[in-house]
């Protein structure tokens, strides 16, 4: 399957990305694509037409579109899990039936959705609680899928946030908390308790902290609960009414569209959201109908798997030119590294290739006057994911908004060109350089280029904008999961930790060091241990 892609290695490596372009006058155009809005231009990678048109295949041969079919019909794809993948049911707003062990799904997701709507505009207009005060701020319990998702599109929507305040507490560490609950008033602060399972030890940890600020359990009448396991939420004391299920088919990370996105639905009010999941629902269709070659997920896929497996390159960094995207790089860490961060097939064989590189990033600028210096100059090449609206929200601050897509274009096109020496030289000569000093300072002011970058371009961070977004990296996921022939709707790998944290738990109680724990840990816990008053 790998063959040919593999024939393209050493052509890849001594190809200059400026080169493609002096050969090739359209080549912006024929590297890019404009779909419902977005520009997705790869034309500044090493990409070329015979590159292309491999990874295509590469698609086509690991049945790319039978599997896509397969998850939107709700088959059971998760196979660990026995359970289908369906995040995309929850911002589906037709009405077509979709059948999943033999009932259709859709009516009970659009009945929870409403019950959410109504809850939310009840919050937002202060008719809930009704014989209290009114609902200022949102406090959300939550934490890996049922924080990221939300806290992210929280912060990405500010503009439309017109609604209570949402804040987040998801770390165990009481400082989360106590930081978080410092200012708010709990009489008028609704406190939602988020989590898929239910059984999350942080979580629940929290939410019995919250619940004591907050009055003990007549406070109770402000929580909310969300989860898949609702029976749970009842044994905590919240009331059926306030609790919002859904089915075990919505992975956590996934899980934004529907009761756990509650928090943004109450920032930007239930119109806003709606129109959130029409995004979604849109990138679903091109996903569903494009052909390979002109589907923006499985191009970012495949832009993805050049990089990795052809070109070596271990990380990708995502830099949001858009402040209110900073938490979109820590939304994709788990969305893309707990699906893929994989070492084996979906058949239980060890995978012969490293599927899932690490994914980091920061927004722009500020991530230029930090790590860029590596990303320019380091000797392991980082390909660069910009992201970048056309239009910000703040038209009389015009002059902050060219600047910041000034330095995006700037980044990109330092990383494709590079400065040669003689360059360099020439520019020092200008300032009076001379002699071994121009020698010196001229080798570290080299810029090697040919760096990989892509560039996603979209109008203005609406919540259909938003939305469409976040459905463009599930659905990458997706495809980079499926070529890899891995299952990236469990997560396995976060168990080991879990077992043993609980484990440790009553050594901090001094009860000794569980059986087995290595002398490092022994020595450590002894240490720890013995710093405590
Ligand atoms: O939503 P919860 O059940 O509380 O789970 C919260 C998180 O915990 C886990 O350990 C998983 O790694 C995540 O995928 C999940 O999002």
């Amino acid at each position: 399957m790998w063959t040919e892609l593999d024939g393209l290695r050493d052509s890849a490596e001594t190809r200059r990305i400026s080169a493609l372009f002096e050969a090739d006058d359209v080549r912006a155009q024929d590297f890019s694509l404009k779909i419902d809005g977005l520009l997705f231009d790869y034309s500044k990678t090493s990409i070329d037409a015979d590159a292309k048109a491999a990874l295509v295949r590469l698609a086509d041969v690991a049945s790319v579109a039978a599997k896509r079919a397969a998850m939107f019909a709700g088959e059971k794809i998760n196979e660990t899990e026995d359970r289908a993948v369906l995040h995309t049911a929850l911002r589906n707003l037709g009405d077509t039936p979709l059948v999943v062990d033999g009932q259709d799904v859709l009516p009970e997701v659009k009945a929870t959705r409403e019950r959410m709507a109504d809850l939310a505009r009840a919050v937002r207009d202060g008719s809930f609680p009704g014989n209290g005060k009114r609902i200022t701020d949102v406090v959300n319990i939550g934490i890996g899928g049922s924080d990221l998702g939300p806290l992210m599109a929280v912060m990405a929507l500010e503009p439309y946030g017109d609604g209570p305040k949402c804040h987040f507490i998801s770390n165990v560490d009481g400082a989360d908390a106590t930081d978080t609950l410092a200012g708010l008033d709990p009489e008028s602060t609704m406190v939602i308790v988020a989590s898929k399972t239910f059984g999350t030890q942080e979580t629940l940890m929290n939410a019995r902290t919250v619940m004591a600020w907050a009055g003990g359990p007549d406070a109770l009448e402000r929580f909310v609960a969300i989860s898949s396991a609702v029976d749970r939420c009842a044994l905590f004391g919240i009331p059926a009414e306030r609790v919002f299920g859904f089915e075990d088919w919505v992975g956590g990370r996934y899980s934004v569209w529907g009761p756990i996105g509650f928090s943004l639905m109450l920032a930007i009010g239930p119109k806003a959201f709606e129109s959130f999941l029409e995004g979604g629902q849109a990138m679903d269709r091109h996903f569903c109908d494009a052909p390979l070659e002109e589907n923006l997920p499985v191009l970012l896929a495949l832009v993805g798997i050049w990089n990795q497996q052809v070109c070596g390159h271990a990380t990708r960094a995502v830099l949001p030119y858009e402040q209110r995207l900073a938490r979109l790089p820590a939304y994709l860490q788990q969305l893309e590294m707990e699906s893929n961060g994989k070492g084996v097939a979906l058949d239980g064989s060890s995978l012969e290739r490293v599927a899932g590189p690490v994914v980091w990033g920061e927004p722009g600028t500020n991530g230029q006057h930090a790590f860029y210096q590596l990303i320019h100059q380091g000797q392991q090449v980082v390909p660069c994911e910009f992201l970048l609206g056309a239009e910000g929200h703040e038209p009389a601050l015009g002059e902050h908004h060219r600047a910041l897509v000034a330095n995006c274009l700037a980044q990109s096109e330092a990383l494709l060109k590079g400065r040669t020496e003689a360059e360099a030289r020439a520019q020092l000569e200008e300032k009076g350089v001379s002699g071994a000093k121009l020698d010196q300072l001229a080798k570290h002011r080299v810029f090697s280029g040919n760096r990989p970058s892509t560039t996603l371009v979209y109008p203005r961070l609406t919540p259909y904008v938003l939305g469409q977004i976040v459905a463009m990296y599930e659905h990458r996921v997706f495809v980079e999961g499926v070529i890899y022939g891995i299952n990236s709707y469990d997560q396995w790998g976060v168990e080991l930790g879990k077992e043993l944290a609980n484990g440790l738990v009553p050594a901090m109680e001094g009860k000794g060091a569980p059986e087995g724990a290595s002398a490092s840990t022994v020595a450590l816990l002894d240490h720890i241990l013995g710093m405590r008053d």
